[in-house]
C-alpha cells in the first residue's frame, strides 16, 4: 500500500495526487469494452498494446464476456468486455492517458454518451486510491453497478474485492447481471 495524499491546498481541499509516480509498482484494474467493428480483434490488439506499454506489467486477463449494451442509444450491437489486472509504475493519470492513447489508435471518438465505440478503456482501481476528480474518479464511479465489468473480473478472480465487497457478489446484484455471458470457447478472443 502506498500513500498518495497531497497536502491540503489553499481552499482546504485535500485529494490524492493523481500525477504522483509510485516508488514501487502498484496494482491496478482496467476494464475494456468494444462494440463496433471487429470487437474481438480490437480487444486482442489492445491487450497486446497494454502488455507492451512502458510501465505496465499485465498480471491477469479475464475471459471475454458478450454483454448487452447498458445505457446509450437503442439498437447498439452487443459489446465484448474483459478486465485486466496489472502492476504499474505509472501515475494514475499516466495510466489513464496510456489507455486513452490506445483508444485513439483504434479511432475511438466521443460523440454520444454511452454510445457505441470501437474501444473503451476504463481505470477501475489504482492501488487503494480514492479520487473524486472528474477526469479520474477512483474507483470508477459506476464499476460496482456494472455486471459487464464485475462478471468477467469475478471469472478471473473469484476472491477479488472492490471497495470491501466481493466482486462476485456485486456482479450477482447488478441490474445487468442477466445480460452477460461468456464468449463461447474456441471463439477468437484475448482471454480464450
Ligand atoms: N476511472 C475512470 N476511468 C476512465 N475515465 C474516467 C475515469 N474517471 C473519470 N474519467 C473521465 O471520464 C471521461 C469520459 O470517459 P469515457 O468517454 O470513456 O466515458 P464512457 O465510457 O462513455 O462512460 P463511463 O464513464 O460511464 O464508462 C474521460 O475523459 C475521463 O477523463
Ligand atoms: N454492455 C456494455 N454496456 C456499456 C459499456 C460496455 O462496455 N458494455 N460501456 C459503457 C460506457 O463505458 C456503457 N454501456
Amino acid at each position: 500500500m502506498t500513500s498518495h495524499a497531497s497536502p491540503a491546498d489553499e481552499a482546504g481541499h485535500q485529494g490524492p495526487d493523481l500525477d504522483r509516480v509510485p516508488h514501487v509498482p502498484v496494482p491496478a484494474v482496467l476494464a475494456l469494452g468494444a462494440n463496433l467493428g471487429d470487437a474481438a480483434a480490437t480487444l486482442t490488439e489492445a491487450v497486446r498494446q497494454l502488455a507492451e506499454a512502458p510501465g505496465i506489467e499485465l498480471t491477469g486477463v479475464s475471459p471475454v464476456a458478450v454483454t448487452q449494451p447498458v445505457g446509450g442509444p437503442p439498437g447498439q450491437p452487443d459489446y465484448l468486455n474483459l478486465v485486466l489486472t496489472l502492476m504499474t509504475r505509472l501515475s494514475p493519470r499516466a495510466l489513464l492517458a496510456a489507455g486513452q492513447e490506445i483508444e485513439r489508435t483504434h479511432h475511438r471518438t466521443r460523440e454520444v454518451r454511452w454510445g457505441p465505440r470501437t474501444l473503451d478503456i476504463d481505470v477501475i482501481t489504482y492501488d487503494d486510491l480514492t479520487s473524486d476528480e472528474p477526469d479520474l474518479t477512483l474507483p470508477h464511479p459506476r464499476a460496482h453497478l456494472r455486471a459487464f465489468v464485475l462478471t468477467p473480473w469475478s471469472w478471473m478472480d473469484p476472491e477479488a474485492t472492490l471497495s470491501g465487497a466481493l466482486v462476485a457478489d456485486l456482479a450477482a446484484q447488478a441490474d445487468d447481471a442477466g445480460s452477460v455471458r461468456r464468449l463461447p470457447t474456441g471463439t477468437e478472443g484475448p482471454g480464450s
